[in-house]
This record gives C-alpha cells, sequence and structure tokens, in this order.
C-alpha cells in the first residue's frame, strides 16, 4: 500500500477511523487489505481526487464504489472506461453535444461530467486517455465548468474525481501522460495489492462469491473446497486477481455442483482449461464420496462388521460423528457455519449436534 503521502499512512494507523458499511463490499481481512479499507474510510470523506493504482481485476472500481458510498454525495457514480471509448467517441460522451453540433448529433446529449453533478466521476484507464482531452480534462478540473459540444453556454459541474490505472503514469515509458494532470488527479493514490500478495484472503472472498451466487440462485447446488484446493488456489499466480478467481469459480460451480472440490481437481480443471473427462456417461469424480476425501469406503466396514464379535453400532457411528464434527471445528477455527457446509450440514442441525454431543468450544 502506497499513498502520495506518506505520513498520511501514520496517520491513518493512529487516528480512530470510524467505520461505515461502505467497505464491506471490499472482501479482505489481510493487514494490507484492512490498510487500503481505513484509508477508503478516511480520503472518502473529502472532496479530493484520488487516482486509484493496481494490477488489471485487483478491485479498482470497486474501490470507486466505496470511495462514493463514504462520501455520502447524493448524486449517482458514473464511470467511464476511457479504454473502451474510441477516442473520437469519448470527448462527446465526456461533455455532452447540442443537437447537430456535428454529423450524426441527432439529439443532444448530456455528457458523463453533467451526469456525475452531486455525486462521483469515476475515469477508469485515465492512461488511455488521449493527449487533446486530457487539456480539456484539467480545464474542467480548473473552472469546474463544461461546455457541450456546438454549445456556447458553460455549466457548472460539481463532482468528485476518481481515476484509475493498471499502468505507471509518470515514468512508464508506454504511457503519454501530462504531469500537470497527474498531480491534479492524484492528490490521493490508492495502491490495490494483486491478490498473489493477499492469498490467506482467498476462501473470504470465495465464501462471499458463492454467497452471492445463491442469493442470484437459490436452488443451486455450490460447490465446496477441502483444505487441499484452497492450498492449490494459493499457490496459483492470479494474473488477472479477484477477476480471474471469480471466473475459476464460475467453473467450478458449473463442473462440480454441490460437490467437494480437492487440490487435484483445482489443478486440474480450475486453473487449466481441460474439461473433465465425461465420456460414456461417467460422471466427475465425486469428490462428496468419502473415498474422495481420503476417507474409508463404506464397504470396507464389512470386513469390520464380520470380525467384531459384538458391536455397538449406534455408539461407535456416534463416535465417529464426534470425531468429523470436531476435525471441522478445528479445521474451520471454530465457524460453524463453515464447518456445516465442510459436512453438508445445516447450520442449525450442527449447533444442534454440538450442543447434544457437548462439544461447545472455550
Ligand atoms: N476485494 C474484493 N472483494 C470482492 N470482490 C472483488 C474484490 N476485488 C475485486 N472483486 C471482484 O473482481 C471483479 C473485478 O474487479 P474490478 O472490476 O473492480 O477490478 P479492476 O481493478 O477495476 O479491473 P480492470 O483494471 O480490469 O478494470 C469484480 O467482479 C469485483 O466485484
Amino acid at each position: 500500500m502506497t499513498t502520495h503521502w506518506a505520513p498520511m499512512v501514520e496517520l491513518v494507523e493512529t487516528v480512530s477511523v470510524g467505520k461505515s458499511k461502505a467497505c464491506d463490499i471490499i472482501v479482505g481481512e489481510t493487514p494490507i487489505m484492512r490498510h487500503v479499507k481505513n484509508h477508503i474510510e478516511l480520503i472518502g470523506r473529502s472532496d479530493a481526487p484520488v487516482l486509484v493504482q493496481g494490477e488489471t481485476g485487483t478491485g479498482k472500481e470497486l474501490v470507486a464504489e466505496a470511495l462514493h458510498a463514504v462520501s455520502g454525495r447524493d448524486g449517482q457514480l458514473v464511470a467511464v472506461n476511457c479504454a473502451a471509448i474510441p477516442a473520437d467517441l469519448l470527448e462527446s460522451e465526456l461533455f455532452g453535444h447540442e443537437k447537430g453540433a456535428f454529423t450524426g448529433a441527432d439529439s443532444r446529449k448530456i455528457g458523463r461530467f453533467e451526469q456525475a453533478h452531486g455525486g462521483t466521476l469515476f475515469l477508469d484507464e485515465i492512461g488511455d486517455m488521449p493527449a487533446a482531452l486530457q487539456v480539456k480534462l484539467l480545464r474542467v478540473l480548473e473552472t469546474r465548468k463544461v461546455r457541450r459540444i456546438g454549445s456556447m453556454e458553460e455549466i457548472d459541474v460539481d463532482f468528485r474525481l476518481v481515476t484509475a490505472t493498471h499502468r505507471d503514469l509518470i515514468s512508464g515509458t508506454e504511457v503519454d501522460f501530462r504531469e500537470d494532470l497527474f498531480f491534479r488527479v492524484a492528490v490521493f493514490q490508492l495502491e490495490l495489492p494483486a491478490l498473489s500478495q493477499r492469498t490467506s484472503d482467498i476462501p473470504l472472498i470465495l465464501e462471499r462469491m458463492l454467497q452471492d451466487v445463491v442469493k442470484k440462485d437459490p436452488n443451486i447446488a455450490v460447490p465446496h473446497f477441502d483444505p487441499t484446493a484452497v492450498r492449490a488456489l494459493a499457490a496459483h499466480p492470479w494474473r488477472g486477481n479477484v477477476r480471474e478467481l471469480r471466473n475459476t469459480l464460475i467453473r467450478a460451480t458449473v463442473l462440480f455442483p454441490g460437490q467437494m472440490i480437492n487440490g487435484e481437481m483445482v489443478k486440474s480443471y480450475l486453473l487449466n482449461a481441460a474439461l473433465p473427462d465425461l465420456a460414456d456417461g461417467v460422471r466427475v469424480t465425486d469428490a462428496t464420496l468419502p473415498e474422495a476425501q481420503g476417507l474409508p469406503d463404506p464397504e470396507d466396514f464389512r470386513k469390520l462388521g464380520e470380525d467384531a464379535a459384538d458391536l455397538d453400532v449406534r455408539r461407535y457411528l456416534r463416535d465417529i460423528e464426534i470425531a468429523l464434527i470436531e476435525a471441522a471445528l478445528d479445521r474451520t477455527s471454530g465457524c460453524v457455519s463453515r464447518a456445516a457446509d465442510a459436512l453438508r450440514l445445516r447450520r442449525t442441525t450442527l449447533i444442534e449436534k454440538i450442543k447434544k454431543y457437548g462439544l461447545q468450544r472455550d
């Protein structure tokens, strides 16, 4: 995490920042992500421009949403991706135009600066803004006025500017960005870490994404990830960052609905493009089966049963159940809902069993 002003880093650590719910959309509890969220809470309340930097898919747009939410500004958050709009159309997209201002301008168009009045304007990939337009943006930031193309009238605009880039705007060789504009847009700089720098956030991010999947479709059977799967995910380089993780989860949901995914399945089918072999109607390895999770095959107990002269089956099954519940609770550091997920039990059922067997943790 770097900021434009190093002293601010200490300030955020020492000043207690009042927490809003605005940052809840950004999942992450690693120190580096807490740091980012603290900065958003602090600088989000000011009107000063913020430049968000980070690799593709690190959540720059999400940060813009959080900054807007913290700001409490009444207007809307208006997002424009400067790399996605052809250079010759970007000006009219931002400034708007009057009817007949140029060939094809059949009606008046309100530009994005005006739409963001009272709210936040998020200019994504600002490094791709053509040089001529950079001069015009600089003027808008200085005068706080815009003129639609084909109009003489100046309109006051009051928006908070958030910009984002995955490039180095000042020393990068492939970017032609005006230094005077840089200092205007980068009053505060927030740098988002790559996912590979915060792999311990992966389970939390997956959990939130799975909740979102279920919210959209309550009937969907979501997959689960065992500890070997989580380790395999953590070892991946994640060049596409959280977006790549989301796409991986989409693959998992389609390929392994309702199944327990292990490390091998992650490496073979989720982190490379290979599809599982479904020839002859053979089902993908069903990791919900005990043997797929390294547990004894229920058939193995037949021999045990034949040899055991006298077996209190209820007590034996109860002891197995207790051992599995305790192991799941240990694995999830006592988190009942995650343990319930891992055991395919409803949370309330697991709570009943914990009470019944007296498994309360100290
Ligand atoms: N910390 C996070 N918690 C939850 N979801 C996240 C997080 N970071 C990113 N995402 C999700 O990952 C996807 C990509 O995020 P986003 O579009 O904000 O990235 P970006 O840095 O703006 O990417 P690009 O540079 O390619 O525009 C989105 O679906 C977003 O919701």
